[in-house]
Order: structure tokens, then C-alpha cells, then sequence
């Protein structure tokens, strides 16, 4: 998947799947400038049905997403690969010839990394913290919190997370990094003064008063109509009763409380509220119920032409329709940092879910870093590398930083 560049953007030149040649590090072609990000239209048209009933072949491919969508893990000794069958470890160790460990190919990444600064981005749930059933409960261990303050010391690193950026600047804690919460809708990065910021960032200062930037590109993109939706009638309409009404935080707290109510009978189901976007949980719901959550779900968002679904880890995840993902937030933050267009920057994203994928990708089709899957299980993925669980994870943060004070420059 090699880049042509034009002077405008790159093309692809070879469509075909990802090679095992690309997988090397010298590989990584010198950069390429990415097509411009901030396009003044980032609404995403999405087709809808009229229709109230999750029609079978909408439920099915949803609930085939919804299977698939996280490994099984029976017990927490499965994230420490104690508990795997002879077949399920042949067919992973099959799947790291395409994948491999991160921590094996150290050398080769450290080889490459030579006489470049490294940016790292970090996503929380799954990456930092290790899956758990309940989410106010995802923790991450003293240990990964210091690996996280060290290597934050030497690189500049943020973390990237669907959490609200409140949520999980909460359960990091920790002050040297950049946060960007809702997917990417709400990022605290670094003020840069020689560059100009896109329409929707505001200048500001973080909790210990330092200068930072607040980008909500989700606010510039369904524009604002603060005084119709937050008159008090609007609160008592149905939603279908102002369907411009395109405030995002009022449309996320609408959503949040319809999924509340409209899901509160099934046993399990959590609804989050991750202020630019809902996730609605069912890693506790019976699989029986899972097509009622689907329902549930899609009979709420039909009412809001300006929100679509995506899916994570057994989560559902509602969020607007704007042409705004991980991987434009990766970009946001690189250009921000003003490591974007050099050729001596490698930057190197760690995630574990679909979501991270378009960050991979922005790596993998720019030629610009690496791109590095957390997972136990195979699955297809526009990393370069894998990890097995945030245990590998810290062993390689840790790896950075031993490199980067042992390393002559
Ligand atoms: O981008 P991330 O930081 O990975 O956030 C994605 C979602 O993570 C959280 O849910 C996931 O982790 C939970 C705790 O381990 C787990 O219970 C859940 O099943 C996973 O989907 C978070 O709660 C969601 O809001 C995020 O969207």
C-alpha cells in the first residue's frame, strides 16, 4: 500500500491488502503530506430507514457486529494468556507473523526511531486499563500510571479515548499529558503561537493554569442553535419536535436520557454519557437480549438525523454525524504539537478497538508511524504491530524509556 504523492494529496497507488513487507520498519516511506483534515464540511450524510423496526437484515448485521466485537474473556487470567487453548495460541502466534509483538521487534522499531521524535498516543480502555464489566470501574494500575508520568517525560504523549475527556483525564491523572475525550470530538492540546488555529478552538487554560487549546470540532460542524434547543419547551418535546436542533451536548444529554429510559428494563444494560457521544453497554446483558438493546438503540437515534452508531467493545456507541474520528484527532494533535510534515517525527499510536483503527490507518496510509493493536485474539487490522494486553503495553512503555536514557544521540 504504497503512497504516490501529488503536490495536493496522496493517492493510493495499490489498493491490495496489507503486505508482510510493509510490516518491516524500513519500509516506512519518507512522509507524504496528508490531505488537509479540517475540510469545511465535516457532516457525514448517512442514509436512514423510515422505517420504526429494526428490519432482520439491519438486526443481523448488527448483532454480527455486536458478537464480534470484543474477545470473550471468561475470567481476567485469560489477559494474562494463562488460560488459552493449544489451538487458540497457534492461531495467534499465526496471526503475529502478519502482527508482530511490538516487544519483539523493539529493536527494529528503536532502529528506525533513531535521530527521530517519538509522539506517542495512547487509547485508555483496553490499552491503559484492562477490560473490565463494569466501566466506572476501569482502573489502571499504579504501575501503568507511573510507565504512563514516565514516558510522558520523554515524549510527548496523549491520550486518545471515546471516554468524555473529564472521564478519563480522571482515571489517568495525569497533568504532562494532551487529552482528547469523546473519539476525538474534544481535544486539550498544546497552544503552538506560529500556527493558526482551525474555527472551533478556543485558547484557554488547563487546571494548573498552563495556556492550552480546546478543539470541539463536533460544536463548528452542526451549528449551534443554543437559544431554540435550551428554551425550556424543548425539554418536554419530543425530539422530533426540532430536528435542526443541532446542539450536540444538548442532543448527547436527549439521547442519554431516551437510552436511559428506553433500555432501563434490560437487565445488565448500561448507558454512558461521554458528553459528544452515549455509549449504551451490554457485555452484562444475556445475548438473548442483545437484539433488544439494538432495538432499543436504533429506535432512539432514528428521531436524531444527525447522530449515527458505532461499535466498540461490547458498546454501543452513538455520536454525531461528522466526518471526525480517532485518526483526524491524531492528526489534530500532531500538527498541533507541530510534529506534523517532518520527516525526523515517528509518532506511535497504541489502541485495542475498532475506533482506533482510523488512527492506524491515518499511520499506516501516510507512511507517517506505527500503529499498534492491542489484542488477545486475532483479528484484521491497519496496525503494524500488537500487543496482547495492557501488561505488554506498560512492558513496552517502559522499553521507550529505558531506550530513550540509554540511548546516544
Ligand atoms: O477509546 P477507549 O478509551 O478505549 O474507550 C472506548 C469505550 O471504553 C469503555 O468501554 C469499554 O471498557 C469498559 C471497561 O473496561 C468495558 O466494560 C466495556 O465493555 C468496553 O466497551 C467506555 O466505558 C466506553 O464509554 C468507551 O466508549
Amino acid at each position: 500500500m504504497d503512497l504516490k504523492s501529488n503536490h495536493t494529496a496522496p493517492v493510493l497507488a495499490d489498493p491490495a491488502p496489507i503486505s508482510k513487507s510493509r510490516l518491516v520498519a524500513s519500509s516506512l516511506l519518507p512522509y507524504s503530506s496528508p490531505a488537509p483534515v479540517f475540510s469545511p464540511n465535516l457532516l457525514l450524510t448517512v442514509p436512514r430507514k423510515k422505517t420504526g423496526i429494526l428490519d432482520d437484515v439491519r438486526a443481523s448485521s448488527w448483532l454480527d457486529a455486536m458478537k464480534s466485537s470484543s474477545p470473550r474473556h471468561t475470567s481476567t487470567r485469560d489477559y494474562n494468556h494463562e488460560i488459552v487453548s493449544a489451538d487458540t495460541d497457534v492461531a495467534y502466534r499465526t496471526w503475529m507473523v502478519k502482527y508482530p509483538s511490538a516487544l519483539s521487534s523493539f529493536e527494529q522499531i528503536t532502529n528506525f526511531a533513531k535521530g527521530k521524535r517519538i509522539a506517542l498516543f495512547l487509547d485508555y480502555d483496553g490499552t491503559l486499563s484492562p477490560i473490565v464489566d463494569n466501566p466506572d470501574f476501569a482502573f489502571m494500575s499504579i504501575d501503568m500510571r507511573a510507565a504512563v508520568a514516565k514516558v510522558a517525560k520523554y515524549f510527548p504523549t496523549a491520550i486518545i479515548s471515546g471516554r468524555s475527556r473529564d472521564k478519563v483525564y480522571g482515571f489517568v491523572g495525569l497533568t504532562d499529558l494532551y487529552y482528547a475525550g469523546s473519539h476525538g470530538m474534544d481535544i486539550m492540546g498544546p497552544v503552538r503561537e506560529s500556527s493558526d488555529d482551525p474555527p472551533n478552538c478556543i485558547r484557554s487554560t488547563d487546571k494548573q493554569g498552563k495556556g492550552v487549546k480546546l478543539f470541539q470540532p463536533a460544536s463548528e460542524f452542526l451549528p449551534m442553535i443554543d437559544e431554540v434547543c435550551m428554551a425550556p419547551e424543548c425539554h418536554t418535546l419530543s425530539p422530533s419536535a426540532f430536528p435542526l436542533c443541532s446542539n450536540v451536548e444538548f442532543h448527547s444529554s436527549q439521547v442519554f436520557n431516551s437510552l436511559v429510559n428506553s433500555t432501563k428494563e434490560i437487565k445488565g444494560a448500561k448507558v454512558e454519557n461521554n458528553k459528544f457521544c452515549v455509549s449504551v453497554h451490554y457485555r452484562n446483558v444475556d445475548e438473548k437480549n442483545w437484539k433488544t438493546v439494538a432495538q432499543c438503540v436504533h429506535d432512539v437515534i432514528r428521531n436524531y438525523p444527525r447522530l449515527r452508531l458505532s461499535h466498540g467493545r461490547k458498546v454501543l456507541e452513538v455520536r454525531p454525524v461528522i466526518d471526525w474520528d480517532k485518526g483526524k484527532a491524531l492528526t489534530f494533535l500532531l500538527e498541533s504539537l507541530g510534529l506534523s510534515n517532518h520527516d525526523d517525527v515517528l509518532p506511535i499510536y497504541v489502541g485495542d478497538d475498532r475506533t482506533d483503527e482510523d488512527a492506524f490507518k491515518v499511520l499506516r496510509e501516510g507512511n507517517l508511524g506505527y500503529g499498534i493493536l492491542v489484542s488477545s485474539a486475532p483479528k484484521e487490522s491497519n496496525a503494524f504491530f500488537s500487543l496482547r494486553d495492557p501488561q505488554e503495553v506498560m512492558e513496552f512503555l517502559k522499553s521507550l524509556v529505558n531506550w530513550k536514557k540509554t540511548s546516544v544521540l
